[in-house]
């Protein structure tokens, strides 16, 4: 069991619910992944009309945790009105906390974000705030109330997996006690593998998944790879090292003369 927040979960997996060929696949999805926490995206949903109702009752359906976000908020403002719909919405006072400050990298606006995220902390919210891996945001962050952090691995929809390693690292070694889950970059398990095997505590995804060519499968591939990658973390790895080490004892061995 996971615990997030006082909450527990059977998994360390985060699942987006956008861009799925269908709801029934989207559904399967959810299901073969083995996630208890969906994310869902309140302002792209609500513009869907009698389509967005639909979409809430299948949600509601899926038996997981819902985490609402606020993406495609560009500002402040936005964000926060968002994030107390979102409230009303679906009754929860989780909300992923997304302020973006670039069109096309989507990286996150870091300044905008921690304002945000005072004002809803303030306001009893759980923040888990989407951010980048810089250590001194991440510390603002955390002064302003949030108890968790999502630092990114890659550019939303990117796939391109962990960019930057000892960033990542760096900050599991700087917030021990802190909740750390990777959102958003990530395109194959082993990426997912990857930043569970530095100890981060849970990852999330959407595009991987969803546009992958079975998206079942890849759910079910990623499910593996979190819960490999965490077991490994768990196990004391090895240190990689330069000189070669005989795996197999030489003592004993038969003489040929
Ligand atoms: C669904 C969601 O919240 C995304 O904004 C998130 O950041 C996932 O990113 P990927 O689509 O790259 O997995």
């Amino acid at each position: 069991m996971f615990d997030l927040l006082g909450t527990a979960l059977s998994s360390r997996l985060l699942l987006g619910t956008a861009q799925y060929p269908s709801p029934a696949i989207l559904a399967d999805a959810v299901s073969a992944s083995g996630t208890s926490v969906v994310t869902v995206s309140l302002r792209r949903e609500m513009a869907g009309g009698r389509a967005g109702e639909e979409f809430w009752s299948l949600i509601r359906s899926l038996g997981t945790r819902v985490l609402p976000n606020t993406a495609g908020c560009h500002s402040v403002k936005e964000a926060v009105t968002t994030a107390k719909m979102a409230r009303e919405v679906f009754g929860t006072s989780w909300i992923k906390l997304e302020v973006i400050g670039n069109h096309d990298t989507l990286q996150p606006d870091v300044f905008g974000l921690v304002e945000a995220a005072r004002i809803l902390s303030e306001d009893g919210f759980s923040v888990f705030p989407y951010t980048t891996d810089d250590l001194v945001v991440a510390e603002r962050l955390l002064e302003a109330g949030c108890k968790v952090l999502m630092p990114w691995c890659a550019p939303i929809g990117s796939a391109l997996g962990p960019v930057n390693i000892p960033a990542l690292r760096s900050m599991r070694a700087q917030f021990p006690g802190v909740p750390l889950i990777v959102d958003a970059g990530l395109g194959r398990p082993s990426h997912a593998a990857t930043v569970m095997e530095l100890g981060f505590d849970a990852v999330l995804l959407n595009t991987a998944v969803a546009k992958a060519a079975d998206p079942v499968g890849m759910a079910r591939a990623f499910g593996k790879a979190v819960e490999a990658g965490r077991e490994a973390f768990c196990s004391g790895m090895l240190e990689p090292r330069e000189v070669a080490m005989p795996s197999t004892p030489t003592i004993g061995r038969a003489v040929f003369s």
